[in-house]
């Protein structure tokens, strides 16, 4: 089970307004993406979900239970796919349930070899091409016990065509466990592709200004980008995204 409510969140660093009355829910085997553009706060908020931060105001939820603060209730994979470089691919993949005392080796061998990476368990991550670590890193976080996961960017590093073929395989993978997903992205595309609810964030303080249900049956497939229906709520979401900007950044644009 997981369902999360953030409620009227905020946070501010040195005096500076990041984070304005956030409110956002993502319910139980949904996939929500947060969309906005770079330095509008979009780690921080994860950080605060995650519990490394702390907010000036409001709170996280976690199925009715108030988890503001405190680590350990989500499983967060960062940007770059953090897998140790001394570990074995099997050994990092079984770090998460490590930590909890219980490994399911079977398990995560199958997963493994779901991911495309059989033959590859023993290996190191140097072994690996970029899209492959990232492969591991998400198997990792699907083995952890929490139920919620939180995704910060985890193909920007990757190129294009890499960078499609792991949206596809995310969404085959997140239909077959059916765990509960928070991303966050810049990418339109690839919120639109992947979603079932896009929240977009403004910049300068960040709020949740829009939210957008996603009408797009599943499993999505790449020629899907390539429909007018597609094109055309592209083209809402960019709309928002730039109309969209906080007061300073207006004022800003006007001088
Ligand atoms: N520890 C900190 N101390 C001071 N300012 C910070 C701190 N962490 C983040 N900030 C500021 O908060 C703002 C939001 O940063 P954050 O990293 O959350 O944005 P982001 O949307 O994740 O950016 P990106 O898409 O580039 O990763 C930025 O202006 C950043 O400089």
């Amino acid at each position: 089970m997981s369902h999360l409510e953030i409620g009227h969140l905020s946070k501010n660093f040195a005096g500076k307004e990041i984070l304005k009355n956030i409110q956002l829910t993502v319910e139980e085997g949904e996939f929500v993406t947060i969309l906005g553009p770079s330095g509008s706060g979009k780690s921080t908020l994860f950080h605060i979900i995650g519990g490394l931060l702390t907010p000036a105001e409001g709170s996280v939820q976690l199925d009715g239970q108030e988890i503001t603060g405190e680590r350990g209730h989500i499983s967060y994979m960062p940007q770059q796919h953090s897998l140790f470089p001394w570990r074995t691919i099997l050994q990092n993949v079984l770090l998460g349930q490590e930590l909890t005392g219980k490994t399911d080796k079977e398990r995560a061998l199958d997963m493994i070899e779901k991911a495309g990476l059989a033959g590859y368990e023993n290996e190191l991550p140097d072994a690996l091409s970029g899209g492959m670590k990232q492969r591991a890193a998400f198997v990792r976080a699907l083995l952890s016990p929490q139920s919620l996961i939180l995704l910060d960017e985890p193909f920007s590093a990757l190129d294009d065509f890499t960078r499609q073929d792991m949206q596809e395989w995310l969404q085959s993978i997140w239909m077959k466990y059916k765990k509960t997903i928070l991303f966050v992205t810049h990418n339109i595309e690839e919120a639109l592709f992947l979603s079932d609810r896009i929240a977009i964030l403004s910049t300068k303080p960040a709020t949740v200004i829009k939210e957008f249900k996603i009408p797009f049956g599943r499993p999505r497939k790449k020629d899907l980008f390539f429909s007018s229906q597609f094109l055309d709520l592209k083209q809402e979401v960019s709309k928002w995204i730039i109309n969209g900007v906080g007061e300073g950044e207006q004022d800003e644009r006007n001088h």
